[in-house]
């Protein structure tokens, strides 16, 4: 049986939708089910529910007590039947009723080269003007197994880039994300191999 793979976004998705793809053309031994936001606005939503995947916006604003928000996000994923969790541009902490229940099965992207520019206010393009402000001469981008602490989970995949002389914001983020779904997609297909032969026992 194909591993159900569950999503969480925040804005695009971009990662989600790689994967999907990667689903449908038979590169990925695994099954797109849900997708959760915590942004009801996020294009990502819109284009999980043209994908017929399960869509659910849950947030603190739905739910102000962040372990009634956990909770949320794992019956979801319960009823999804997830077996993997992608993080794909998701900006909250994922709390510990999640990653208990899917330890070692979180896979998070992170747009520098952790330990590198990561950890709590570390997102998007703070992280790339951090690069820059730093001065570093290369960046690039990390998969990681998410866990309790931000950006701390153990890095599964790496991939550089150069910073060239004069790169703004813009050009180097372009660069980053230019490699990140494929670099994703290289991590979840090891994974989901690792993976099979322990489900296929149970
Ligand atoms: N328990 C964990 N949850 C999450 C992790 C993780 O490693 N462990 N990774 C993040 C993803 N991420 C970096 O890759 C990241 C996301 C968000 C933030 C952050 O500081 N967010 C702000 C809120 C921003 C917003 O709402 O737009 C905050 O929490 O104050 C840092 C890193 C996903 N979850
Ligand atoms: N710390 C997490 C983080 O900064 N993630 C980054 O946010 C972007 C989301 O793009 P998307 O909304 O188009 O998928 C991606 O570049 C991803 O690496």
């Amino acid at each position: 049986m194909p591993m159900n793979l569950a999503f969480l976004a925040s804005h695009g998705g971009s990662a989600a939708r790689h994967l999907t793809t990667a689903c449908r053309a038979g590169e990925l031994d695994a099954t797109p089910v849900a997708l959760i936001s915590n942004n009801s606005r996020s294009p990502a939503l819109e284009w999980a529910r043209e994908e017929g995947l399960q869509t659910s916006h849950l947030s603190s604003a739905r739910y102000p007590d962040p372990d009634e928000l956990d909770a949320a996000i794992l019956q979801v994923l319960r009823e999804a039947d997830a077996d993997l969790l992608i993080l794909s541009g998701y900006m909250r902490e994922l709390g510990p009723r999640v990653l208990n229940a899917y330890a070692g099965r979180v896979l998070n992207i992170h747009p520098s080269l952790l330990p590198s520019h990561g950890g709590r206010g570390m997102y998007g393009d703070r992280v790339h003007r951090a690069v820059l402000e730093a001065g570093d001469t290369r960046s690039g981008a990390t998969v990681h197994l998410v866990t309790a602490g931000i950006d701390e989970g153990p890095r599964l995949a790496q991939q550089e880039v150069p910073v060239r002389p004069g790169d703004t914001l813009e050009k180097l983020k372009a660069r980053v994300q230019a490699i990140e779904s494929e670099l994703m997609l290289r991590a979840v297909q090891e994974l989901v191999a690792e993976l099979k032969p322990k489900e296929a026992r149970t």
